[in-house]
């Protein structure tokens, strides 16, 4: 998985792995540096770093837990990388541009200057530690990070300053709402000419309807732009980067009072104090403040006590401070780094209900899995409670198994260090876990896990939840979407099987998008991805990382199928095998249940007529379920899955003799005459799309789509570009990219992310129905 060979070397207690590349290891972290593909430094530890010990854990309340998200492009690897280099943990400035980022640390990222999978980063600023996790900004990506959001105390979210809210930031920054994550905006780009604090701060405002502090104003704008002003101490920040060879380490700061440009002096004292009116309006503590001491003049609030009120404003997610820079040009990132430590939630300032009843045992989400071909899967896991010890056995509660766990690392950088513990507010390597997957719980032990329960249950007296004890205590994990393309893969040959199922099976515990399954027709493999995109990255995967050139059958488009009405049928099956008859009648309704304002399939469900319920054993129950849920595996139209279907057991009689699989046959026949009579309707996945493209390739691009039966919702100005938001089926967005780019000669950008599912018009549903022929012809 990584660009370079992974070795394990020890010193004494601590093992440092280091890369293939030319290494000198003496006795300590802090004399290890290495040169890699003679371009890039890669430094362990800063030199003032003594041990790693010292540093392994630190206070609770110096830990920072960051996600830095954005759309595709905004600069999230390129900002990560500057922090890095700040922070000194490495030696050179990777440029996404040059493909030798840390972070991105796939072949397919470094090729394509995109982030696939999250990457976690550990490094330390200013006697902070911090996590971050660098997330991936295409949409086909989006469970990557709504996984890192789930483990986060607090998110950057990155704009590029020239286009202000994209479609993918509205996307994530609602994610980052849903798991209740405090956020601080960091406008990049401020050196593009079109860029633009004014333009970015109403977008936030408009879109994401967030309610922007602004804690900074850029000096100069596009080429010119030089510095900031920090509007809580007053202070101009000035960046003399004449070259990009310049790394922007040194930057001169100095009062705003010996500024000799009265015009920003006017700017900033205006700006200050719609500061300090704004906070006060959102934090009462600062306004009962600044009305008793600093009534007469606002000006004298010290900015210890403005960023105090800052920070409660920005946890209670009142409002969100506002920041601005450009990462390319290395300037503005060392203060974007003082204020994640200064305004994001430390891992104690957050709560987690279910946490506090495992008190100081070990409690901890294991939110990513990556395989390593040397160690085997590597799961990333964040510490809530207790501590973690290399060498121990832990209990997985969602698989009820035990696993032991080899190694415990910190992934410092781009290396592993290898640690003795770890305790909770950390997010940490762990080795040897072989069955756990994303999203999993991992207590220490059976005990630990029942004492919790224990807890519970006396604070929660009276409310227990039916879904029982155990349940309780199980962490959330993350929402997978639904898959919307699929295709089926080949070996080159027949003896391959075996390491493709092999392949497919490591990468699906990697990525809970990707959907296998076996077509039961036709015996093949089926491949189910989030988009164009996602597939072509795990083909490429499967052929680079596990040397199998495998055969991709033609993409499709996962529809499904419904019913528009309701109705009841009965169906007897009267068989007699061997000796025995078997003789079984089954009465079901089925009705419709479909969600039209919802983008999300609604699931199918049965229910039984109350009197049938109580007459049904276990057994026949399951295996009146069986036969309905297999009948909703494949449609009577088309034979795509069913969906948004609702089923009424409403009788149900057995001769005696009559098995259970003759009695879920007979459910699943049933089932497939009153769906057949119900009136299927085939349903298809619609598009939300944005496109951002000049105005003189405008009429070509709208002509493009309505070929592709799209439909224009809105075209915006932004600067001297149109965005254009459409809706369009999936199945006519295949191939859209190239298309876009020949009509635009490479001139726009477009995002695109399931908005619907709806019901198609009958002309096209024969027409779907004729290629179906045509395909398995
Ligand atoms: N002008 C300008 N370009 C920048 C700046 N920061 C990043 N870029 C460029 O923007 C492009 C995207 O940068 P990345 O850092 O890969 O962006 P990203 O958000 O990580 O992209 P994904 O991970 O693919 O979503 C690259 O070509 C960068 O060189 C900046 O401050 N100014």
């Amino acid at each position: 998985m990584r660009l370079r060979t992974v070795l394990g070397i020890g010193i004494g207690k601590f093992s440092v792995l280091v890369g293939g590349g030319k290494g000198l290891l003496k006795n300590g972290p802090q004399t290890c540096r290495w040169r890699l593909q003679g371009r890039r430094q890669y430094s362990f530890l800063p030199d003032d770093v003594k041990s790693p010990r010292a540093v392994v854990n630190p206070d609770i309340s110096k830990i920072r837990n960051i996600g830095i998200m954005a759309h595709i492009d905004a600069g999230k690897t390129t900002t990560t990388e500057r922090m890095l280099y700040y922070s000194g943990y490495t030696r050179a400035l990777g440029d996404v541009d040059d493909g030798d980022t840390v972070t991105d640390f796939m072949v397919q990222e470094r090729e394509r200057g995109i982030t696939i999978q999250s990457a976690a980063v550990t490094f330390d600023w200013k006697k902070h530690r911090i996590n971050l996790i660098d997330t991936p900004g295409h949409v086909d990506f989006t469970l990557e990070v709504e996984r890192a959001l789930r483990v986060l105390d607090g998110a950057v979210a990155v704009f590029d300053a020239s286009a202000g809210v994209e479609a993918q930031t509205l996307t994530v920054w609602r994610q980052a709402e849903k798991h209740h994550v405090p956020c601080i905006c960091f406008l990049n780009k401020m050196d593009k000419p079109g860029a633009s604090l004014h333009f970015s701060i109403e977008s936030i405002k408009k879109k994401l309807k967030a309610n922007p502090v602004i804690l900074q104003i850029p000096i100069g704008s596009g080429k010119s732009f030089t510095g900031l002003i920090d509007l809580i101490t007053n202070q101009q920040m000035t960046w003399r980067v004449k070259s990009r060879a310049e790394d922007g380490r040194v930057f001169e700061t100095k009062s705003l009072s010996q500024s000799d440009d009265p015009e920003l002096l006017q700017d900033a004292m205006e700006a200050r104090a719609a500061l300090i009116e704004q906070v006060a309006d959102l934090d009462d503590e600062f306004a009962e403040l600044l009305l008793g001491v600093y009534g007469e003049n606002f000006d004298a609030v010290p900015p210890a006590k403005l960023q105090e009120a800052v920070r409660r404003v920005t946890l209670a997610r009142k409002g969100v401070p506002v920041l601005c820079g450009s990462s390319l040009r290395n300037k503005g990132v060392q203060p974007l780094l003082d204020a994640i430590t200064a305004y994001l939630p430390a891992p104690n300032e957050r709560h987690h209900d279910l946490v506090r009843w495992y008190q100081d045992d070990l409690c901890a989400l294991a939110f990513k899995v990556v395989h390593d071909k040397q160690r085997g899967p590597l799961v990333f896991v964040r510490i809530y409670s207790g501590t973690m010890k290399p060498q121990s056995a832990v209990l997985n509660i969602n698989r009820n198994n035990t696993e032991r766990m080899s190694r415990l690392l910190l992934p410092f950088a781009d290396q592993h260090v290898e640690i003795p513990s770890l305790t909770a507010g950390n997010i940490a390597l762990c080795v040897g876990l072989k069955q756990t997957v994303t999203g999993d719980t991992i207590v220490s032990s059976k005990a630990s896990a029942v004492a919790a329960v224990r807890r519970a249950q006396k604070e929660k007296e009276g409310e227990r939840k039916r879904g029982g004890e155990q349940a309780s205590l199980v962490l959330a994990g993350v929402e997978v979407p639904e898959p919307v393309f699929f295709c089926s893969i080949e070996p080159p040959t027949m003896s391959r099987q075996a390491d493709l199922e092999n392949a497919l099976t490591c990468l699906q515990r990697e990525d809970p998008s990707l959907k296998v399954r076996v077509d039961s027709d036709s015996g093949q493999t089926i491949l189910c991805g989030m988009g164009e995109l996602h597939i072509e990255i795990l083909h490429d995967r499967i052929r680079r990382e596990y040397g199998i050139e495998t055969h991709l059958g033609p993409l499709q488009v996962a529809y499904r199928e419904t019913i528009l009405q309701s109705m009841a049928t009965t169906d007897t099956l009267d068989r007699t095998v061997g000796e025995r008859r078997h003789m079984v009648t089954v009465s079901v309704v089925v009705c419709p249940i479909m969600d039209s304002s919802s983008s999300s399939l609604t699931s199918c469900e049965i229910t039984y007529d109350e009197e049938v319920e109580e007459q049904l054993s276990p057994d026949v129950r399951d295996a009146v379920e069986n036969g309905v849920n297999s009948s909703y595996l494949q449609g009577p139209l088309l034979g795509y899955p069913v969906q948004g279907v609702s089923t009424m057991i409403q009788s149900v009689s057995m001769e005696p003799g009559t098995s259970l699989a003759m009695l879920s046959a007979c459910v699943s026949r049933c089932m497939l005459k009153a769906l057949r009579q119900a009136g299927g309707q085939v349903l298809e996945p619609v598009m939300s799309l944005e496109v951002t493209v000049g105005e003189e390739h405008l009429s070509s691009v709208l002509g493009d789509l309505a070929q592709r039966r799209g439909a224009i919702r809105d075209i915006q100005s932004r600067h001297d570009s149109k965005v254009l938001l459409a809706t369009a089926p999936l199945a006519e967005m295949m191939g859209y990219s190239t298309a876009l780019r020949t009509l635009t000669s490479g001139n726009a950008t477009f995002s695109l992310q399931l908005d619907i599912y709806e019901a198609m018009n009958p002309q096209h549903q024969n027409a779907l129905r004729r290629n179906q022929v045509f395909l398995y012809a």
